[in-house]
């Protein structure tokens, strides 16, 4: 997993704009020659990494199709922490390098999903559009109370997934006063020191987060039955991917009063559109949808152009920086 020492390579951004104007993109401290592109659809990707030793992307897909046709790529450098968009197997059976961007949203992320909590429990999207639906101008009181109002402080979080997003996350719902709980993998056979069983972390929490990875073992990690298990007044945020929850569940769940809100950044289609179960009903009054920005703050989004940026170099100088393969 090596380039040839006299190659100049190219390097290929696939989804350039996913990166800001704002955010300085550094330069390579090694030769190369770099091409980019805003986004790249489906059917460009082949052509636009043919003949390509480094492919940079954030969430363009790399599968086994595409990559059967690209024998010249030596390294995919994912710009995300994420990498459920590149098929894994097939790179570490052929040669190819997989780097990836690990901890640099740990202020963004749990901000976000503290956000998201304190919006739910407090109801602030449902009093804006009650009163965007003029039922305080025509009420007599200086106040009204159409929707519960609860605490943050005291309440449990279950996370799910300890690394770096789950801790930072645990760490910033202490300083509010919430009670922490990791709940263990699904279907794990024992518990881990420090950890609860899963289905206890589902039938404790007051709010669950989400912050494992995608892949074959979290496909539909919350479904009808997990909801099912949890508090009818519990929350669920994920911040994680889409594919770890079954969308159709959970507006089900929140329509039946089966949990009491959801606060969703991430979709199993990006962008989701009206066919997604829960953009056909954003109206709900419980849920909160943000477009796959947790990530988003410039800072955090600095910290991940320049650890990018210093994994290619690396690997170019024959370094292994944030490997996955
Ligand atoms: N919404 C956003 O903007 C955003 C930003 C960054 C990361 N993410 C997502 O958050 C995920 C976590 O990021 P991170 O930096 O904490 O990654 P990380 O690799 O540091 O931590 C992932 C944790 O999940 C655990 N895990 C793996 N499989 C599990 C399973 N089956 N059940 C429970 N836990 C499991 C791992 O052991 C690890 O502790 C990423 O994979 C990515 O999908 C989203
Ligand atoms: O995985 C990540 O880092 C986020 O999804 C942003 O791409």
């Amino acid at each position: 997993m090596s380039l040839p020492t006299s190659a100049t390579p190219t390097v290929v951004f696939l989804d350039r704009a996913t990166i800001p104007t704002q955010i300085e993109l550094p330069e390579l401290a090694v030769e190369h020659k770099r091409i980019d592109y805003d986004f790249t659809s489906p059917e460009q990707v082949v052509e636009r990494l043919q003949g390509v030793q480094i492919a940079i992307t954030n969430k363009v897909i790399l599968d086994r199709e595409c990559l059967r046709q690209l024998p010249e790529l030596k390294l995919i450098a994912v710009s995300a922490t994420g990498f459920n968009n590149i098929d894994i197997d097939y790179c570490a059976d052929h040669g190819v390098a997989v780097t990836n961007v690990q901890g640099y949203a740990t202020q963004s992320v749990p901000e976000h999903v503290i956000a998201m909590i304190f919006a739910l429990k407090r109801n602030l999207f449902a009093y804006h559009n009650d009163i965007a639906a003029g039922e305080w101008q025509r009420n007599k009181q200086f106040c009204f109370f159409t929707h519960p109002i609860g605490d943050v402080a005291g309440s449990t979080l279950a996370i799910i997934g300890s690394g770096a997003l789950g801790q930072a996350t645990a760490t910033l719902a202490k300083a509010v006063g919430m009670k922490v709980l990791f709940a263990e993998r699904k279907g794990a056979p024992s518990c881990r020191d420090g950890f609860v069983p899963f289905e206890e972390g589902l039938q404790q929490a007051d709010v669950i987060s989400l912050h494992c990875p995608l892949n074959e073992q979290t496909l539909n990690l919350i479904g009808e039955r997990e909801l099912a298990m949890m508090k009818s007044s519990s929350l669920l945020i994920n911040t994680g991917r889409g594919g770890l929850v079954d969308e159709a569940a959970l507006v089900n769940a929140l329509k039946q009063g089966i949990i009491a809100g959801a606060g969703v950044d991430v979709f199993t289609q990006e962008p989701a559109d009206s066919s997604n179960p829960l953009l056909a009903n954003m109206s709900l009054p419980n849920l909160l949808l943000t477009p796959h920005v947790a990530w988003g703050s410039d800072s955090s989004i600095q910290n991940l152009a320049n650890i990018l940026m210093d994994n290619i170099t690396a690997f170019i100088k024959g370094e292994k920086q944030n490997c996955i393969v």
